[in-house]
């Protein structure tokens, strides 16, 4: 992505940006089992920015309803999800520190992996109370370009009764892997095409980036 080498060039950053070693533990899971949870992959100040700016984008009108399905045949539909997003497009230096995090991720996936992911894109989601998206899986109906899926929550103190979790579920059996609540600071990463997900049924606004590496884009 251009935009992330001009701000690695820029030498702008004024946030530590995750280790080398961090980047290969998380390699290292999605090579292991396909999916890895990590509690301070992401500085603890980068993650208070993010919140404070969704919520500020969030009050001035800045988020609209997600959508389900291909942009040609894009639905909104209550009954399978509920949350309202906003792309990130580089437009603070907040926003372009995390989408240098993610192009390092993607620099280092494709060197340990090689996934030959060529893109990332993310945006800021919030879950009001009583929202929830049913399980899916991240690809629009086996066409997308979409190969990793890394979600970093913003939810300080988050409690067990407040419900919101992430449930991750086996691709092969359809078992539950993982029940993750959806806590400050945390990053869960998964092989997109592998793993079926949902959000729980939250009581309390969750809010998150969901972001997706990928291939190019596919007229297929
Ligand atoms: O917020 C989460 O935990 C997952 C969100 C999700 O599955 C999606 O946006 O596709
Ligand atoms: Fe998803």
């Amino acid at each position: 992505m251009s935009l992330n080498q001009d701000i690695a060039q820029s030498g702008a950053l004024a946030c530590a940006l995750p280790s080398q070693e961090w980047h290969e533990r998380m390699a290292d899971a999605l090579a292991r089992q396909g999916w890895g949870v990590f509690d301070d992959l992401i500085p603890l100040e980068l993650s208070a920015r993010l919140r404070q700016e969704a919520e500020f984008i969030y009050t001035e009108g800045g988020f609209s309803p997600a959508h389900i399905g291909r942009a040609e045949d894009r639905q909104l539909n209550d009954s399978v999800r509920r949350d309202w997003s906003c792309w990130l497009d580089g437009r603070s230096e907040t926003q372009q520190q995390f989408l240098l995090f993610l192009e390092n991720v993607r620099q280092v996936l494709n060197r340990t992996l090689f996934l030959g992911l060529q893109e990332v894109e993310a945006h800021y989601a919030v879950y009001e109370a009583q929202a929830y998206y049913r399980r899916h899986v991240d690809n629009f109906r086996g066409r997308s370009p979409r190969k990793v899926t890394l979600v970093h929550y913003l939810n300080p103190n988050w409690l067990p009764d407040e419900g919101g979790e992430l449930g991750l579920y086996d691709g092969g059996n359809g078992g539950l892997i993982a029940d993750i609540a959806p806590e400050m600071g945390r990053t869960v990463i998964f092989l997109s095409e592998d793993f079926p997900h949902e959000v729980r049924l939250t009581h309390r606004p969750r809010w998150s980036l969901a972001c997706w590496l990928r291939t190019n884009s596919s007229p297929f």
